[in-house]
């Protein structure tokens, strides 16, 4: 584990390593944890994985498992041995699903945190319903996170819209990763649940990921810089 100081999670969504490099050169283990999502894991696997926790980083693999027990469980089994910090499944796998990979998460030497992805922060209205019947996204965001939560998951991945709920109804321990962050001014993209980097932790969140704001900023490491001073 690092001696991080900041809630950023920094998502590197890069389609070329050399660029991902340059970028993860002017970071620092202290100022911010890292992403590693299912292009970049897919591009370059555990090699990179590895290669980001030798330069000291805490890492998020963020690869949503969502699968039958037994294949989730040796999947979080296997990113367990990779020495990643947090890994995550989709909720709506279901209860034995999530506890067969919190079980998994437990046997490793140093277990990952395992959070479980509630609904899309790119989902708007029209999007979910187009999925979901009869419900609306701040109730399934909540059913979801009690399920995870009674089936042992550490936390969940879901908007900051949603944090305020969930702080309100699930332990004060359970954590709170929220994408769909979006510093005043910056482009939304394909996100549509959003909220700033104050007004999320505001609502109570743990964790924010942050990818483009950062990633594509002029200065990578200043924008992340005048982040972590905006939620001090
Ligand atoms: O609901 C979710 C779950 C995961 N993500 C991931 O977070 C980052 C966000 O990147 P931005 O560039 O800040 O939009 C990205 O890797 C997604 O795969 C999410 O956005 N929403």
């Amino acid at each position: 584990m690092s001696n991080c100081t900041s809630s950023v999670i920094v998502a590197l969504d890069f389609d070329n390593i050399d660029s991902a490099k340059l970028l993860v050169k002017q970071l620092s283990p202290e100022h911010c944890r890292l992403k590693v999502g299912k292009e970049m894991f897919t591009m370059f696997g555990p090699d990179w994985v590895k290669y980001l926790n030798g330069q000291g980083f805490d890492i998020f693999l963020d690869l949503k498992f969502h699968d039958i027990p037994s294949t989730v469980a040796k999947a979080v089994k296997a990113a367990g041995q990779m020495g990643v910090w947090m890994v995550n499944v989709h909720a709506s796998g279901g209860k034995d699903m999530i506890e067969a990979a919190k079980e998994a998460a437990l046997k490793s030497n140093r277990p990952p945190l395992l959070t479980a992805v509630t609904v899309l922060t790119s989902m708007d209205e029209r999007q979910f319903s187009e999925v979901y019947d009869g419900s609306d996204i701040t109730g399934k965001v909540l059913s979801l996170a009690s399920l995870a939560q009674h089936a042992g998951a550490d936390g969940v991945v879901c908007s900051a819209i949603e944090a305020n709920i969930l702080r309100s109804r699930l332990s004060k321990d359970f954590r709170l990763v929220t994408p769909g962050i979006r510093p005043m001014g910056s482009s939304k993209d394909d996100q549509n649940r959003i909220m700033t980097p104050a007004q999320a932790m505001s609502a109570g969140v743990d964790y924010l990921v942050i990818g483009r704001p950062i990633t594509k900023a002029l200065e990578p490491a200043l924008t992340l810089a005048e982040i972590n001073a905006s939620i001090k």
